[in-house]
């Protein structure tokens, strides 16, 4: 099948983002993978950035447009605004764009100016953006400077007919940017066109990937959304691990994490949305337990060939925080059984079993073992320990949490390789506290609004 993508220097792609192959790289410290979008005005670029920023809908990505770094025009400019050449490289603030992007490179947040096409003026510090695994850098003239150029680890260049760029640019300028069909015109003829010719269609040569067609090149779009999923070696743990299982991420599912990762949110909203997301990972962990063929007979009199799941199940949830999942689980299973395990915390590494209240024949049942957070796995190993000393097979257990540090994850993994974990979302690392990061904080507390900040914003 041709694609119509066109892989230029394929080769030349940065390879510090080879796939993680070792576990030890997995939460090492890792540099956003930069990509550079350039092509000729109103080629695609944005709408190229938009799909694959929708298809990495898993991911985190953020945009920086070269638009958003023109410099601002004087009065006296502005008056004879016919003049101005603003495909010129020097009609950017190109020092600050790169100072900006060197620091989203660090990892660390920025302050992005807005520009105002209709009145051509720039709002200093306008945007505070924090970094991300994927940051997309697009505009015109981003693969002209060198210094630019070497930022990245992927480069695109949209290639779109002139005609049709025109056409695109004629129509958005009108309607979206404050233009007359006249002056649009003119200054294609004067300024745009040429400075395409001297500037921006020799930087094609160093793009790894032409893409044709811009938009419209689906194929393509996929194929570089594959390679970026590549590069960036996602759900490596999985991929380590057979026995973790990280839920399918969407919108919603980021959407619900944003709520209830952010510091301010008050605790009704934190427990509605916590209580969504639990609702998730216990449907899917259940989904995890055995189950046989079964056929009914439907109304219409056809025959459905089902599935039913074993139905020996009990929930086991570590207190505090364990006991918010409590709910979701009676609400999938009714009447389903469920112990507790108190497990006391001593110092960073120490940890001491208080009390637990168990189902007398848990030995033959699958147990769903309940705790949102796995941070540094030593509460759990403990939990699992017990449950295997009652007699609980290591295969019939299934640990449900709602986000699970790489720390906890290999420390499970490795001792209980035929557990299974469940999670919403694998967090980047643990603190020196012992505490997932990014994390949300203590879950127990903002849950049952025992945390001070909690209860004063609620
Ligand atoms: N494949 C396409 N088909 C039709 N219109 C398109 C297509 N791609 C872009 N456009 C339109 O053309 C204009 C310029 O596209 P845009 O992505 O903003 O280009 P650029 O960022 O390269 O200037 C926009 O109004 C956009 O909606
Ligand atoms: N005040 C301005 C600033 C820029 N332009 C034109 O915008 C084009 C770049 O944006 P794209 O989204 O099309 O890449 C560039 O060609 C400039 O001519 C402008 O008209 N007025
Ligand atoms: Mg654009």
């Amino acid at each position: 099948m041709d694609s119509g993508i066109v892989p230029a220097l394929a080769a030349s792609v940065n390879d510090q983002f080879s796939l993680q192959s070792n576990a030890s790289q997995v939460y090492g410290p890792k540099q956003p993978f930069v990509i550079g979008v350039a092509g000729g005005s109103a080629s695609g670029k944005t709408t190229v950035c938009q799909k694959i920023i929708s298809q990495l809908h898993d991911q985190r990505v953020v945009l920086i447009q070269q638009d958003s770094f023109y410099r601002s025009l004087t009065d006296e400019m502005k008056k004879n605004v016919q003049e101005y050449n603003f495909d010129h490289p020097n009609a950017f603030n190109t020092e600050l764009l790169l100072s900006c992007m060197n620091t989203l490179k660090q990892g660390q947040a920025v302050s992005i100016p807005h520009y105002d096409f209709k009145i051509r003026q720039s709002i200093e510090a306008a945007r505070r953006v924090n970094s991300s695994d994927i940051i997309i850098l697009e505009g015109i003239l981003i693969l002209h400077d060198p210094e630019v150029r070497n930022l990245m680890n992927m480069k695109i260049f949209v290639d779109t007919d002139s005609d049709v760029r025109l056409a695109r640019r004629i129509q958005r300028d009108t309607i979206e940017r404050g233009r007359n069909i006249e002056s649009v015109l003119n200054q294609y003829a004067k300024f745009v066109k040429p400075s395409f010719e001297e500037f921006i269609l020799p930087s094609k040569k160093h793009a790894d990937i032409i893409i044709p067609r811009g938009g419209d090149n689906n194929v393509a779009i996929d194929l570089i959304v594959q390679h970026i999923r590549t590069k960036l070696g996602q759900h490596d743990l999985c991929k380590i691990y057979h026995n973790l299982f990280a839920i399918y991420s969407t919108f919603q599912i980021r959407g619900m994490h944003t709520l209830i990762r952010d510091v301010n949110t008050k605790k009704h909203d934190f427990v509605f949305y916590a209580d969504r997301l639990i609702r998730l990972v216990v449907e899917y962990g259940l989904g995890h337990l055995p189950f046989s063929e079964k056929l009914v007979t439907t109304p219409t009199g056809s025959v459905y060939t089902g599935v039913v799941f074993c139905k020996r199940l009990c929930g086991v949830s570590i207190i505090r925080s364990g006991e918010s999942m409590e709910n979701a689980l009676r609400a999938c299973c009714k009447g389903i059984k469920i112990g507790k395990i108190l497990i006391h915390r001593e110092g960073k590494s120490g940890r001491q079993l208080i009390y637990e209240k168990l189902p007398a024949d848990i030995a033959s049942r699958h147990v769903l073992l309940l705790d949102p957070v796995l941070a540094s796995g030593n509460s759990a190993i403990e939990a699992i320990s017990l449950l295997l000393s009652k007699g609980v097979p290591e295969a019939n257990i299934i640990f449900l949490n709602l986000v699970s540090a790489p720390q906890g994850i290999h420390a499970v993994c490795k001792r209980f390789p035929l557990l299974k974990i469940v999670t919403s979302e694998i967090e980047t690392s643990l603190d020196k506290n012992l505490q997932a990061i990014p994390g949300m904080g203590e879950f127990g507390d903002r849950y049952f609004g025992t945390d001070d900040s909690a209860t004063s914003l609620a």
